[in-house]
């Protein structure tokens, strides 16, 4: 079995920390994306996976903390920015209205003075060639992130960053969009951030997955492990209500906007069914559950390997 070591760190986190007035919208977040490999960051809405996700696009700024690429901070945003390539949640609001697809493909050719044709990037993401000459409106959602994911394949970058890519299409076409990132990770050894609410997409498609709750990462580990053994009750309730939505555990209880405030301890001990003393004052470390590197930050685990 491969251990996720075996594969080479490309952007690494440290101690991320995102406070907006009172709200402490990332707290203490690391994580690090490795070559030809998709992390998954799970969480609900407001649990700050976008906001993580920002702060690894450098699209806003740290309160603290600090971000490695390849090992080193970079200073020159620009150059950041080609290696690091952002892919949104709407193909809708991505794509100006007035400009052929062949125009939004060869403003990133030009920027980043890559020698690629606007056909080859189409090529890249399984879209016909004729498509250059179309307008955003001819595509469909799914036809539209793809020609978002080319734009942003454009830069050679080294890391992938998807915000929810597929919750805005259909259905039906998730999948060939979530491949088609697959794909685009084996063959340019792309490391792929993948948020998402949708714990079961992470099984699927995630090698390594990450669970989000209050602004903290509670658990992690091999997508495989994280989902069918979770060890953090946040996540275990998290797959529980899985299958309906509408028995999100978020509907259970109070705005995370008060929750993110709360306590110096465990983020979710106000909703845990197995919560202990410690929990409110102190905040649990990160434990190992298994000896493949799945961890949990729960005390229940830390005690036991004490
Ligand atoms: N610019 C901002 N100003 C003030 N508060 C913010 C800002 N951006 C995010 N927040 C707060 O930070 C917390 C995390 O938000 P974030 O958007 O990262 O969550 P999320 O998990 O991505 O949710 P969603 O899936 O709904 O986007 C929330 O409480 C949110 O209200």
């Amino acid at each position: 079995m491969s251990t996720v070591s075996d594969f080479e760190a490309a952007l690494e986190a440290k101690g991320l920390v995102k406070t907006y007035k009172r709200v402490r919208a990332v707290q203490d977040v690391s994580i690090v994306l490795r070559r030809g490999r998709v992390t998954a960051l799970v969480g609900e809405s407001g649990s700050g996976k976008s906001t993580v996700a920002k702060l690894l696009a450098r699209l806003v700024e740290p309160t603290s903390g600090e971000i490695l690429l390849d090992g080193e901070k970079v200073r020159r945003v620009r150059e950041y920015r080609r290696k690091v390539q952002m892919v949104f949640q709407d193909p809708f609001a991505s794509l100006n209205p007035i400009h052929t697809i062949r125009y939004h493909l060869t403003r990133p050719l030009k920027i980043h003075k890559r020698p690629d044709t606007v056909e080859e990037l189409l090529e890249r993401v399984n879209l016909p060639a004729d498509f250059a000459a179309r307008y955003p409106h001819e595509l469909s959602g799914g036809q539209r992130q793809r020609v978002a994911i080319a734009r942003a394949l454009a830069a050679h970058p080294e890391v992938l960053l998807a915000d929810e890519p597929v919750s805005m299409l259909d259905v039906s076409i998730r999948l060939g969009v979530l491949n088609l990132l697959l794909d685009l990770k084996e063959r340019l050894k792309l490391a792929v951030l993948y948020i998402t609410h949708d714990i079961a997409s992470a099984r699927y498609f995630a090698d390594e997955t990450f669970v989000m709750y209050g602004g903290q990462i509670v658990e992690g580990g091999e997508s495989e492990s994280v989902t069918q053994r979770p060890a953090h009750p946040y996540t275990q309730l998290l797959i529980e209500s899985a299958p309906d939505p509408e028995r999100s555990v978020l509907a259970l209880d109070a705005p995370l906007e008060e929750v993110a405030q709360i306590s110096t301890g465990c983020q979710f001990a106000a909703r845990c069914p197995k919560v202990q003393e410690r929990c409110w004052t102190q905040a649990p470390p990160r434990t190992e559950v298994d000896s493949y590197g799945h961890w949990a930050a729960c005390w229940l685990y830390a005690e036991a390997a004490a």
